[in-house]
């Protein structure tokens, strides 16, 4: 991405659509500023970031821009913190996943409790809740922070639940001791209990339509979680109703994408006979993306004692180039009851998919389109379901910057404007590499549902 560098009297360089020279009219005085331009929206001049520079001064180089037709967009640098600080929380979280899963592993099932609709949860959810929860408040001040999250602490506040409330507390004080290496602070004492459940209710915004708040599922896939397989911690910024900010910690996304398919568990054994090479299978990553800015990334996870430097030897991801069918992988929820398996067969099938399903649990499917690991992601879950915001904001920014589409199966952007639940979605979810997959796709689900029975 070129850095142009401009001051007050000197012409504004071609590829910001600058015409003229910009005179010291619109400014207070010798000003300098510096355009960070983006070519990567197609045939449009996307500034986004100037520094040091007069907002009146930016209004008119933004009208300047429209006037010749030049899509133009500043972004002065808007939700920097916040991207930095929700990275960097998601890398620890992802530490402390790792810790969890592979404490469970090892030790009985007696650690994953059921919740009131039979679904999993562990001390990983709750910790990480509780990690995120903290870290955001810290970081920003608690009365800016405002967090829809997946746990509450109902099932730890039993009489009967002491030992696991000990054990949650334990883990999130372990995490956050480790805050620095992360850039971050830490409390400067040990947590309490109180302090713990707090951070973990202090989550219970309702989201809706006005003004900003954070969307967090702390363990993403937590069946696959406690089945040592993928799983992902998911951190997003939604403002006005809109995704701003999407962080992915998908720690068990292997180097290459051909172990994707591979049971995680049995690699985990296999490990332990073969030591992993540099390019080990296990690595693991943070994938990331502001919106607007047409770019997503990923930094490597955080290893044991590694210091985290900005960027984290970060670098770019992008959807894959392939349209046609019959060369594309398309990519599902693992559990048949959390999507309906035969019909997006019937669905590939009918668009010339011809690979097997690439079956993946949570939102790690959002970061293998985004890495252009596969192209087609499909869930429709059974009529009735109602789908969660956690679920998908922060994959639906990661998968439109790098490039892809995600929309309902009507075509239209996903609602996340009212409350917890993507309300009014149309059949499923369907995200693509692109505009022309994409298209095929909507048009064969038009053509296969009035004979299915979801
Ligand atoms: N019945 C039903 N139908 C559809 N979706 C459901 C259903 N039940 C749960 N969920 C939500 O699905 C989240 C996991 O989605 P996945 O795509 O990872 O599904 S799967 O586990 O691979 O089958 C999962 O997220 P987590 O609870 O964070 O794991 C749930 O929010
Ligand atoms: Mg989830
Ligand atoms: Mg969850
Ligand atoms: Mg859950």
């Amino acid at each position: 991405m070129p850095l142009y560098c401009s001051s007050v009297g000197t012409k504004i360089p071609h590829i910001l659509g600058g015409r003229r020279r910009y005179t010291g009219n619109h400014v207070e005085s010798n000003f300098s500023c510096f355009f960070l331009a983006s070519k990567t929206l197609k045939n449009s001049h996307h500034i986004v970031s100037v520094s040091k520079l007069n907002q009146n001064w930016v209004s008119s180089i933004m009208e300047e821009q429209k006037s010749i037709g030049l899509s133009a967009s500043l972004d002065s640098d808007k939700y920097s913190k916040e991207l930095d600080i929700a990275v960097r929380a998601v890398q620890m979280a992802c530490s402390l996943c790792q810790k969890v899963q592979d404490g469970l592993i090892s030790k009985t099932q007696s650690q994953v409790q059921s919740k009131t609709d039979n679904s999993p949860v562990t001390i990983a959810d709750w910790g990480v809740q509780a990690t995120v929860s903290w870290i955001l408040s810290e970081a920003l001040g608690s009365i800016n922070v405002s967090i829809v999250a997946e746990e509450d602490v109902q099932t730890l506040s039993k009489a009967n639940s002491a030992g696991l409330l000990e054990a949650v507390v334990r883990t999130v004080n372990e995490c956050l001791a480790e805050a620095p290496r992360f850039g971050l602070k830490g409390p400067s004492s040990v947590l309490g209990t109180s302090e713990v459940l707090e951070a973990i209710s202090r989550c219970n915004s309702n989201g809706g339509p006005n003004g900003r708040f954070w969307a967090l599922d702390p363990v993403d896939g937590t069946l696959g979680f406690v089945r040592g397989d993928q799983y992902a911690v998911a951190l997003a910024l939604i403002e006005d109703g809109e995704p701003v900010i999407g962080v992915l910690g998908c720690p068990n996304y292997p180097l290459r994408k051909e172990w994707l398919s591979y049971h995680h568990r049995y690699h985990r054994i296999i490990s332990k006979l073969m030591p992993p090479t540099s390019e080990s299978w296990d690595k693991g990553c943070v994938i990331y993306a502001k919106k607007g800015s047409g770019e997503a990334w990923m930094q490597p996870l955080l290893h044991k004692s590694e210091v985290l430097v900005w960027p984290n030897a970060a670098r770019p991801v992008q959807v894959s180039s392939i349209d046609n069918p019959a060369l594309a992988t398309f990519c599902e929820p693992v559990e048949k009851a959390n999507s309906s398996h035969s019909f997006t067969a019937g669905l590939a099938h009918s668009v010339g998919v011809r690979k097997q399903p690439l079956r993946l649990y949570s939102m790690v499917k959002y970061a293998a389109i985004a890495r252009g690991d596969a192209e087609i992601f499909m869930k429709f879950a059974r009529s009735g379901y109602k789908e969660k915001i956690w679920d998908h904001a922060a994959g639906v920014v990661i998968i439109q910057e790098a490039g892809g589409v995600v929309t309902d199966a009507g075509g239209r952007p996903l609602d996340f404007s009212k409350g917890i639940y993507i309300e009014g979605l149309d059949r499923g979810i369907i995200a693509s590499a692109g505009a022309k997959l994409h298209d095929k796709i909507i048009k064969a689900v038009d053509a296969s549902w009035g004979s299915s029975c979801l």
